[in-house]
C-alpha cells in the first residue's frame, strides 16, 4: 500500500438525530459509528486536541457536513476540519437549500453504484432524491420519517401510546390501538413511496434504487413483507453519504 491510499481520515455526517462518523484509510471505509449530538467526550471546545474516537485521535483530516447549523460550529474549530458546502457537489441543478445529506447521498449513489439513481433516505426525515444519467437533479420528495410519524401521533393525541418501530407489517384491518396505528403508517409509506419508486421506473428504467438512513433496513424488509414486485432493484447501503464525501475528498477540496 503506498503513502496515498493509506492516508487516514475521518468522514462526520451530523445528521438531525445524531452524528455519523466515517474512519477512512485512503479509499477503504474501515469504520463507522454514531454518536450522540453534545457528546462531551468527542466536544472538540473541551478537548481540542486529544479527543479520542474509540482508538482514533482527532488530529486525523476531518471532513464534515452538517444539516444542523448550531452543531456545524462546534466542529469548524477544530484544527484540520474541512467543511463541505453545496457548492462543493459535483451535481447539477441542485436547489438552494436542498440539505447536503441529501446531495451527498445521492452523489455517493451514483458513484458507488451508476447514475441514474434515486436514493430513499429514511432518517429522521424521509427523503427521496432522484438524479439522472447526466448527473442532474430531477427532483424529491420530503415527509416525515418512521419514527417521527409514530411519534407525533403519540405526543399529540391523549390516548394513542409511544411504540417502537415494529419488525412486522401485521394485518391492513387492523382490531385494536397500536395495530391500527402501524397499519395506518405502514401501508400508507410503503404504497406511498412505492408510487414514487414505480413512476421513477418508468422514466430511469436502469436506475439504481438504495435506500439508506437509520430505518433503511427495516423499511426495505417492510417491503419484502409486502411482497413488492420490484424489490431486486431496491439496494440497502447505509453508507450512501460517506461515499458522497469519498468522492468530494477525491476532487481535494
Ligand atoms: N441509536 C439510534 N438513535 C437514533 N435513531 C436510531 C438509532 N437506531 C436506529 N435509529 C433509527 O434511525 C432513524 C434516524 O435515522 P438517521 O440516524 O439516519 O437520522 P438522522 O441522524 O436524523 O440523519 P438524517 O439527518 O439523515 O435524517 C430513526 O427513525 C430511528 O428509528
Ligand atoms: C430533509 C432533511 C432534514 C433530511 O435530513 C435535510 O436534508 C434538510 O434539512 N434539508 C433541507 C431542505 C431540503 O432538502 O429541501
Ligand atoms: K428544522
Amino acid at each position: 500500500m503506498n503513502r496515498e491510499t493509506s492516508k487516514e481520515w475521518l468522514a462526520l455526517m451530523i445528521g438531525n438525530s445524531r452524528l455519523h462518523w466515517g474512519y477512512f484509510q485512503g479509499e477503504i471505509l474501515q469504520n463507522t459509528w454514531n454518536t450522540t449530538h453534545h457528546d462531551q467526550l468527542i466536544d472538540p471546545l473541551i478537548l481540542p486536541n486529544h479527543c479520542l474516537l474509540g482508538n482514533l485521535s482527532l488530529t486525523l483530516p476531518l471532513i464534515v457536513a452538517s444539516v444542523v447549523p448550531s452543531q456545524t460550529k462546534l466542529w469548524q474549530n477544530y484544527q484540520n476540519t474541512v467543511l463541505i458546502n453545496l457548492e462543493d457537489i459535483p451535481l447539477n441543478n441542485l436547489y438552494q437549500t436542498i440539505g447536503i445529506d441529501r446531495a451527498l447521498a445521492a452523489l455517493g449513489a451514483g458513484d458507488k453504484y451508476h447514475f441514474p439513481c434515486l436514493v430513499i433516505d429514511a432518517g429522521t426525515a424521509l427523503t427521496l432524491t432522484g438524479i439522472d444519467s447526466d448527473r442532474t437533479f430531477i427532483g424529491g420528495a420530503i415527509l416525515p420519517g418512521l419514527k417521527l410519524q409514530f411519534n407525533s401521533l403519540s405526543t399529540k393525541t391523549a390516548a394513542l401510546p409511544n411504540i417502537d418501530l415494529p419488525k412486522k407489517l401485521g394485518d391492513r384491518w387492523a382490531g385494536n390501538t397500536e395495530n391500527a396505528m402501524i397499519s395506518g403508517i405502514l401501508y400508507t409509506l410503503i404504497s406511498g413511496i412505492k408510487t414514487f419508486i414505480n413512476d421513477w421506473l418508468y422514466k430511469y428504467p436502469d436506475s439504481e434504487i438504495v435506500l439508506t438512513g437509520g430505518d433503511a433496513a427495516q423499511l426495505y424488509d417492510y417491503f419484502q413483507q409486502d411482497n413488492y414486485e420490484h424489490l431486486e432493484e431496491l439496494t440497502v447501503d447505509h453508507n450512501l453519504i460517506f461515499w458522497g464525501i469519498r468522492s468530494i475528498n477525491r476532487l481535494d477540496i
